[in-house]
């Protein structure tokens, strides 16, 4: 049977580094009803106050970071796509962007096309947001039926917890822990605290955004609760690699705008790392699967340089999953096993 699809969907990248197309891609990404949540009139002004300088100042960075076959993103989710197709047997392996380029829709249509009947939807994010997982399967949803396309879909679940991912990152960040560190950082793309205690509240009215461990927080909440996720998969890491408890802490990365974001921020913990004697911080970024702007230039150019300034001396960046071989079995068996419901 060769008409089993793999389909990679990952966030997107601008087309360029030109403005133009930075405040394309930002318009379609913070548009989305999902990852700006408010009612249309308040999103679009809010939006468009955003894109007055946030385009120019996000192509400043793309720039620094912007390789010559393209966005990072980009050119390492093509080289997974290309390793994933010896390790799936059952038919195509493609790979799609929510935002931008290559579209969801153009993915979809031509598997179609080449008879594909089935696919397995891989969303690449670890831990479960409406901004990023659930927006990437609504969007498989809205093609299949706008385009009336005969193809039956199950998704891959979050898998923040699953052995196979942990022990991926396990073994990717292996050599950098065999060297002395004064400590590991696990940077996790922030989220609005909003965005969580809108879908927690009916489970737990009370579930607390501040808690420095998963524990105890119960598996229904835990389903939902990107921020209990990432605990949970900084917790089963830790563990995995043999870490003591003051070796390691977490952090949220990226805040946008002016809401409150999930906490710590990763910005006021270098700064309290350094502050603490930290000489050299491990920084890896579990919540991605691979590099992009917010490794590559947040935490790797920005980050570094606020490190050093606030005493700090050497900020290692543990690179992403990527491609890696670890990964690329790891992704399969997880795929094999895909059975969430479209
Ligand atoms: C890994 C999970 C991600 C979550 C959760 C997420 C939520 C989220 N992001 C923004 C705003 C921005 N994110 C940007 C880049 C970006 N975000 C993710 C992943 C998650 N986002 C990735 C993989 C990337 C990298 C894209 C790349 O091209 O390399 C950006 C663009 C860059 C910039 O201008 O800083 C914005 C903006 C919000 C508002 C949000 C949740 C509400
Ligand atoms: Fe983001
Ligand atoms: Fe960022």
């Amino acid at each position: 049977m060769t008409d089993h699809a793999l389909l990679l969907v990952n966030l997107g990248s601008p087309a360029s580094t030109d403005v133009a197309d930075v405040r394309r891609y930002l318009d379609q990404f913070l548009m989305d009803p999902y990852v700006v949540d408010l009612p249309w009139p308040l999103r679009r002004l809010l939006v468009s106050l955003i894109l007055l300088k946030r385009p120019a100042q996000s192509a400043h960075a793309y720039a620094s970071i912007w390789w010559p076959e393209g966005s990072p993103l980009i050119v390492i989710s093509r080289q997974l796509q290309e390793a994933m197709r010896s390790h799936w047997p059952h038919g195509p392996v493609e790979l799609a962007m929510r935002y931008g380029e290559p579209s969801i829709e153009r993915a979809l249509l031509g598997l179609a096309g080449q008879g594909v009947k089935r696919v397995t939807l891989a969303p690449l994010y670890p831990q479960f947001a409406e901004s990023t997982t659930t927006t990437a399967i609504a969007e498989v949803r809205r093609v299949i039926e706008a385009r009336s396309l005969p193809l039956e879909v199950s998704v891959l679940p979050p898998f923040y917890d699953q052995p196979e991912y942990l022990d991926a990152l396990a073994a990717s960040a292996r050599t950098y822990l065999a060297e002395d560190f004064d400590h590991l950082l696990l940077s996790f793309h922030g989220l609005p605290e909003r965005h969580i205690r809108k879908l927690v509240k009916p489970l737990d009215a009370h579930h607390d955004l501040r808690s420095a461990s998963s524990h105890g927080v119960r598996p229904e909440v835990l389903a939902l609760c990107y921020r209990s996720q990432c605990l949970r998969t900084a917790e089963l890491f830790a563990e995995r690699v043999g870490l003591r408890p003051e070796q390691w802490s977490v952090s949220f990365q990226s805040r946008l705008g002016r809401d409150k974001w999930i906490e710590p921020y990763t910005e006021a913990r270098l700064d309290e790392l350094a502050r603490q004697g930290a000489k050299k911080v491990l920084v890896m970024c579990p919540a991605f699967v691979a590099d992009c702007i917010e490794t590559l230039e947040e935490i790797g150019m920005r980050g570094r340089e606020q490190f050093e300034e606030a005493g700090g001396e050497q900020l290692q960046l543990i690179p992403c999953l990527n491609s890696q071989a670890g990964w690329v079995s790891a992704l399969a068996r997880l795929a094999e096993r895909a059975d969430g419901e479209l």
